[in-house]
C-alpha cells in the first residue's frame, strides 16, 4: 500500500550508481568518492564535469585539451540562431534552452557512431551560448558573436550575459556554483532522464527530459521562487513577518528542506560563504541579512535548513544575473550529471518500469452509448 512515506518513492532504492553519494549521515556528498568541499575549494567547474562523465579527474594535459575542446564546442550552427530568432521575446529563458537543445538534435543528430562523452561536451559548451543568443537579439536586436575569450564555461557564460569579462570573484563563485549544481544522484530530473535512457531513446531525448523536470518549483526552479520570496522584504524584521504568515498559511517556503538530507545540505554553507561575500564587496547586505532572518525563522519554527537554492538566489542576485535564468544556469552545470547518468544507464540498461498500485473502480459492465443515460456508469 502507498504511504506517506513511501509516496513519491521516498526512501526507495531504485537502482544503483557509482557517480556520486547523497546524504550519507544525513549531510554528505560526494562526485566519484570525492568531498563537495574539495571539490568547492580546490576544484573547477571543468574537472568536475570531466570527473563526472569520464569517470576520473583530468591531469593537466587532459584538463587544457578539455578546456580547448569546449570552448571550440559554443558556435551555434545557422539553423539554430534562426529558430532562436523565431522564438517570442517573452519565451520563458527555460523554455528557449529546452527548445534550443533538443533543436539541436536536428541539426547534429546522435547516431551509431557518436560518443556520448562527446555530445555531453557540445551541450555543456553550447547551453551558455543558446540562452545569451535568444536574450540579445530580443532586448537590442543583436546578432551577438558566440565565442569569447574566457576559458571557462563560467566566464564564457558572464561574459555573453553582460557584453564584458566578469569580475575575478565573480566567475569564481560562478564556477563553484556550478560544481555544487553538478550532480545529486537519483535527484527528479536525472531520474527523469535516467528513465529516458532506459527506453534506448536518443541523448538529446534524456537531456530535454531533465531540463523539464528540472524546471519545477519543487525542484531546480525553487532558486528563482526563493528569490521571489527574498525580494518581497525591504529588511529582516518584514522578512521574519512574511514567513510566519506563510507558515500560518500552511505554505511551502522555497530553498527549504529536502528529500535526502537530513541534517542540512553541504551545499548551503558553500554558497552562503559567498553570498556573504558579494553583500561584503557590493557594500549591499539587504539580500543577505533577509535571508539569514528567514533561515532562522524556518530553524526554529520547523527545523528546516536551507538546500542549495537559497542562497544561490541572493549569490546570483548580487551577480545581476536576472532572476529568469537561475534555473538555466542549473541547468548549464546539471549536464554534466544528467550525462554521467545516461551513459551509466546504458552500461547496464534495463528499461524502467515500476508498477502501481491500482486504486480505480471493480470491473464494471459495458453500456453502449444509447444506453448511457444520466448515472447509468456509476461504479
Ligand atoms: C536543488 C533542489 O532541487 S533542492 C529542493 C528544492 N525545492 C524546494 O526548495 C521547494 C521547497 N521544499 C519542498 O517542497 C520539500 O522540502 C521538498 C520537495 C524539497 C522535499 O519534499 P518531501 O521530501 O516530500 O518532504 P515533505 O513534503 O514530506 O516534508 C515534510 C514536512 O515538512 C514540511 N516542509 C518541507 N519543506 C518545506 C518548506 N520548504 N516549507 C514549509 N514546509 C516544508 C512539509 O509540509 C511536511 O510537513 P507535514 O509533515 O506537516 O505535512
Ligand atoms: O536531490 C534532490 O532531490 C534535489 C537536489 O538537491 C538536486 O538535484 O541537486
Amino acid at each position: 500500500m502507498t504511504t506517506k512515506k513511501s509516496g513519491g518513492l521516498a526512501e526507495v532504492i531504485a537502482g544503483q550508481t557509482a557517480i556520486s553519494t547523497v546524504g550519507k549521515t544525513g549531510k554528505g556528498l560526494t562526485y566519484r568518492g570525492y568531498s563537495i568541499h574539495d571539490l568547492a575549494e580546490y576544484g573547477t567547474f571543468e574537472e568536475t564535469a570531466y570527473l563526472l562523465i569520464r569517470g576520473k579527474l583530468p591531469d593537466a594535459g587532459e584538463l587544457a585539451a578539455y578546456k580547448r575542446k569546449l570552448a571550440a564546442g559554443r558556435t551555434i550552427p545557422p539553423g539554430l540562431r534562426t529558430l532562436l530568432e523565431c522564438l517570442p521575446a517573452s519565451s520563458h529563458p527555460m523554455d528557449v534552452l529546452r527548445t534550443g537543445l533538443s533543436a539541436l538534435a536536428s541539426f547534429e543528430p546522435e547516431t551509431e557512431a557518436t560518443d556520448p562523452r562527446e555530445l555531453a561536451d557540445r551541450l555543456l559548451a553550447i547551453s551558455p551560448s543558446v540562452l545569451l543568443y535568444w536574450h540579445h537579439f530580443h532586448q537590442s536586436g543583436d546578432r551577438i558573436d558566440t565565442e569569447t575569450e574566457s576559458d571557462s564555461v563560467a566566464g564564457h557564460f558572464l561574459e555573453l550575459l553582460h557584453r564584458r569579462p566578469p569580475a575575478e570573484l565573480h566567475e569564481r563563485v560562478m564556477d563553484v556554483s556550478l560544481i555544487l549544481y553538478a550532480e545529486h544522484e537519483y535527484n527528479a530530473s536525472t531520474f527523469a532522464a535516467r528513465v529516458t535512457a532506459s527506453t534506448l531513446s536518443d541523448f538529446y531525448s534524456a537531456v530535454t527530459t531533465g531540463i523539464g523536470t528540472l524546471r519545477g518549483p519543487l525542484h531546480g526552479g525553487a532558486n528563482e521562487a526563493a528569490m521571489e520570496l527574498i525580494g518581497r522584504y525591504e529588511n529582516p524584521e518584514q522578512a521574519e513577518a512574511g514567513v510566519m504568515r506563510l507558515l500560518g498559511g500552511k505554505k511551502l517556503v522555497m530553498g527549504f528542506g529536502h528529500r535526502v538530507y537530513t541534517v542540512s545540505d553541504p551545499r548551503s554553507d558553500i554558497i552562503k560563504a559567498l553570498s556573504r561575500t558579494l553583500s561584503e564587496q557590493n557594500g549591499d547586505w539587504r539580500l543577505f541579512t533577509v535571508s539569514e532572518r528567514i533561515e532562522e525563522v524556518m530553524r526554529r519554527e520547523k527545523g528546516l535548513f536551507p538546500n542549495l537554492d537559497f542562497y544561490s538566489a541572493s549569490a546570483y542576485t548580487l551577480m545581476q544575473i536576472p532572476v529568469s535564468f537561475f534555473t538555466p544556469v542549473f541547468v548549464f552545470s546539471r549536464i554534466s550529471g544528467w550525462a554521467a547518468h545516461i551513459i551509466e544507464q546504458r552500461e547496464s540498461n534495463r528499461l524502467i518500469r515500476p508498477s502501481a498500485e491500482y486504486t480505480g473502480p471493480e470491473p464494471l459492465p459495458w453500456f453502449r452509448l444509447e444506453d448511457r443515460g444520466q448515472g447509468a456508469v456509476t461504479p
